[in-house]
C-alpha cells in the first residue's frame, strides 16, 4: 500500500479567533485541503480551546472542507457524538484518555466519522497493536500537545518510519499524520520518512501570505514524491 494523497491541514489553534470563519475559508482559499480542529480541555493537556459548538459555527459559516478533530480531553467517550454531529469528518483521541480504546474506535465510527488514534512523542507504538485494522488515521505528535509554535521534535521522523512500515504492512488506506512543528523548511524531510497528511498552525496563520506557505510546502512535497 503506497501512501495517500497530501493533505496539508492548517491547525486553526493559530488563526485569528475573533474572525474564525474568515481565517480559516482564507486558509482553504489558499490551497489548504482540511481544517485541523484542536480540542484542549486544561485536564488532559493544560490549555482550553474550543467544543462543538464553535466546529458546528464553522460548518454555519460556510467551511465544507473536511474537518479533523483532535481531541486532546479527557475522557473522551462522552464528547464524540456532539462533535460528529456538528459536522466532524475525522475524530482522533490519545489512548491513554480512552478507558477502552476499542470501543471509542467504534463510537467515532458508529457517530459516522473516521478514526484516528494520537500518539505523543513519548508513547509506545503499542497501542498500535489490535486496534490497526480499524483505524483510518494515525497521528503523530512531533510537539508534546497543549500549544502551537513549539519547535519539531526530531525523534518523531524515526517513529514516522516505524508507523509507515506498519502502515504498509498492513494492506490498509490508513493516513499518516504529523502535528507539530511542521514548515515549509523541513516539511521534506517528514515527508519523505513517511507522513501524508500535514498539520500547520503557526507556520501559516502567522504569516503574512498564507498561499505563499501553502504552495512552498506543496512544492517541497512534490520534490519528495518525484
Ligand atoms: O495539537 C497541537 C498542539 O497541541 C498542534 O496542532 C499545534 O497547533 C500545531 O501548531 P504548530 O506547531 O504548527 O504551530
Amino acid at each position: 500500500m503506497s501512501k495517500q494523497a497530501n493533505v496539508i491541514a492548517p491547525s486553526i489553534l493559530s488563526a485569528d479567533f475573533a474572525r474564525l470563519g474568515e481565517d480559516t475559508a482564507k486558509a482553504l482559499a489558499a490551497g489548504a485541503d482540511w481544517v485541523h480542529f484542536d480540542v484542549m480541555d486544561n485536564h488532559y493537556v493544560p490549555n482550553l480551546t474550543m467544543g462543538p459548538m464553535v466546529l458546528k459555527a464553522l460548518r454555519d459559516y460556510g467551511i465544507t472542507a473536511p474537518i479533523d478533530v483532535h481531541l486532546m480531553v479527557k475522557p473522551v467517550d462522552r464528547i464524540v457524538p456532539d462533535f460528529a454531529k456538528a459536522g466532524a469528518s475525522v475524530i482522533s483521541f490519545h489512548p491513554e484518555a480512552s478507558e477502552h480504546v476499542d470501543r471509542t474506535i467504534g463510537l467515532i465510527k458508529d457517530s459516522g466519522c473516521q478514526a484516528g488514534l494520537v500518539f505523543n512523542p513519548a508513547t509506545s507504538l503499542d497501542w498500535l497493536d489490535y486496534v490497526m485494522d480499524k483505524l483510518d488515521l494515525i497521528l503523530l505528535m512531533s510537539v508534546n500537545p497543549g500549544f502551537g509554535g513549539q519547535k519539531f521534535i526530531p525523534s518523531a521522523l524515526d517513529k514516522l518510519r516505524e508507523v509507515r512500515r506498519r502502515i504498509d504492512e498492513s494492506g490498509r488506506p490508513i493516513r499518516l499524520e504529523i502535528d507539530g512543528g511542521v514548515t515549509a523548511a523541513n516539511i521534506g524531510e517528514i515527508s519523505a520518512a513517511g507522513a501524508d497528511t500535514f498539520v500547520a498552525g503557526s507556520a501559516i496563520f502567522n504569516a503574512p501570505d498564507y498561499q505563499a506557505v501553502i504552495q512552498a510546502m506543496h512544492q517541497q512535497l512534490a520534490a519528495v514524491r518525484g
